[in-house]
């Protein structure tokens, strides 16, 4: 069998010498160009499993080399080597196509683990080929958007750029993010989905980078962070927007380095993960309101994959429909799960605001409800909670209002006897503020639980927070949704 072929493009003999010394020493065929002429000659005349080229070159730039290979079809992966501290040039050259980077002064077992994960791409073992071929998408749908999306999902998977998903709550972003990462060469390496909203702020440098033994009070043992965790594979940075800006500047530090330092650690350690972040809240206007810095904005969002809304793509509810049905059938045990009529037609002029997850929801409630697993029109309790139009902000808003106006309201009854209640008075200070405001927290969301009959989505749309910071916050303060009789 012959070794993968590798074309390396630098001007700069030393350099070209010891990466063709350290690609050879892996068991690799090594083709070199010292410019741009010679490396287009050459990448015309053979097939390369990688293509390895600094950015300047004498005769033109490495980014045309990009463009070329890239505008080739041939999914060959092309990376590039910056100059230190030029991470622009990385991000353009990511942008333009190019597979992934690194930077100089050349780190060789950085160099090594960004090779052996192209190969993975050039070269796939029969895991990947067959999961590549023949496992169907997760996302389910045939609307013209969602077939675009998959296509796009495709040949992103490909390369190691840093991903930016937006789209509503709901729409799908994990299983997007998992999708890319089960179509890419990292399949079979972890994929972590971190939730940045729910850690609270003192925890979350141990939660990314981890801790050593007696690092903190409590700290009895050592521990790996999500980034150790998701070594090798892809960590999801969920509801990003939510990072506070301390940790945004570490998470950059982290992301343009490839190295974390756990807590307590005097050394860094070197971290290969790719990074899909992910929002519901517009990001741009985040930098330009100050809650998210513009250069972490830039390395996340090199490339934007966006989720259309369930109501945009309202042909794909016939077959969401089934496959959420079929699977609740499932999971009652091969218990009957039907649409009796008119019910498709009731859905498809609903608005979902919480989207594909809201779908969810209001199925498998329906199914509660249903006589002998036939969902009616009446079962599917659209119409307290019936939006004409996704929840706007000002209705938002108006819930928070609400919510604020009740918070004030309960401040003058003593709200429980375990609570931390006032001693005596409206006035009166409670002598536990973390018990009280927790039992304020609590009467909230159980109020709109009940007004959404326990919808978590919507429930927590009135509440303005997402989905999973409702559940987190469920779990929290032990709220439990009642049983069905
Ligand atoms: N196209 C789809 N096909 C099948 N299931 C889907 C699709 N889109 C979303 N879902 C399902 O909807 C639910 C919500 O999806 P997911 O958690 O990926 O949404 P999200 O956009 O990440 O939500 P959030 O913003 O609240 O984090 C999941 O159960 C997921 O499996």
């Amino acid at each position: 069998m012959t070794s993968p072929r590798i074309l390396v493009v630098d001007d700069e003999a030393d350099l070209r010498e010891l990466l063709d010394i350290t690609l050879v020493r892996m068991g690799l065929d090594v083709d070199c160009a010292a410019t741009l002429g010679q490396a287009r000659a050459l990448w015309a005349a053979n097939e390369y499993a990688l293509v390895l080229t600094d950015m300047r070159l004498p005769d033109g730039l490495g980014l045309e080399l990009v463009r070329d290979v890239a505008a080739s079809g041939k999914g060959t992966p092309i990376a590039v080597v910056t100059a230190y501290g030029s991470a622009d040039n990385a991000v353009v050259a990511l942008k333009a196509g190019a597979f992934d980077y690194v930077s100089k002064p050349v780190v060789l077992d950085d160099l090594r683990v960004m090779v052996r994960s192209a190969l993975r791409v050039s070269h796939p073992g029969p895991d990947l080929s067959a999961a590549g071929a023949a496992t169907p998408s997760r996302l389910i749908g045939d609307s013209a958007a969602m077939q675009a999306l998959r296509a796009q999902i495709g040949r992103l998977a490909r390369s190691m750029a840093p991903i930016a998903i937006t789209g509503e709550s709901g729409s799908g972003k994990e299983l997007a993010a998992r999708e890319i990462h089960a179509q890419s060469a990292r399949a079979a390496r972890p994929f972590i989905a971190v939730n940045c909203g729910a850690i609270p702020e003192a925890l979350m440098e141990a939660e990314f980078f981890g801790y050593r033994k007696g690092a903190f009070t409590g700290a009895a043992d050592e521990r790996d962070g999500f980034f150790q965790a998701a070594n090798g594979g892809t960590l999801m940075l969920d509801e990003v927007a939510d990072l506070p800006l301390a940790m945004q500047v570490k998470l950059l530090r982290a992301i343009q380095e490839r190295r974390v330092r756990k807590i307590g650690a005097t050394a860094e350690e070197p971290v290969d993960v790719r990074i899909i972040s992910a929002t519901h809240q517009d990001l741009a206007h985040c930098v330009e309101t100050g809650k998210f810095r513009q250069d972490l904005f830039y390395r996340l969002n090199v490339i934007e994959l966006g989720l259309p809304p369930l109501r945009e793509r309202l042909s794909d509810l016939g077959v969401l429909t089934a496959a959420i049905l079929t699977r609740l059938a499932a999971a009652g045990a091969g218990q009957k799960a039907a649409l009796g009529a008119g019910v498709l037609e009731t859905l498809c002029a609903y608005s979902f605001p919480g989207n594909v997850r809201e779908l969810e929801n209001v199925l498998e409630r329906a199914l509660a409800f249903a006589n002998d697993g036939v969902i009616e029109v009446a079962d599917l309790s659209l119409k307290s909670a019936r939006a004409a139009e996704p929840i706007s902000s000002t209705a938002a808003a108006a819930a928070a209002a609400a919510a604020a106006a009740a918070a004030v309201a309960l401040a003058a009854p003593a709200p429980g006897p375990s609570a931390g209640a006032p001693v005596s008075g409206p006035a009166a200070l409670p002598n536990s503020l973390p018990e009280y405001l927790e039992q304020v927290e609590r009467d909230i969301i159980l109020r709109a639980l009940a007004q959404t009959q326990f919808n978590r989505t919507q429930a927590a749309q009135l509440l303005g927070i997402s989905f999973r910071q409702l559940r987190y916050q469920m779990q929290k303060l032990g709220i439990q949704e009642p049983e069905q009789s």
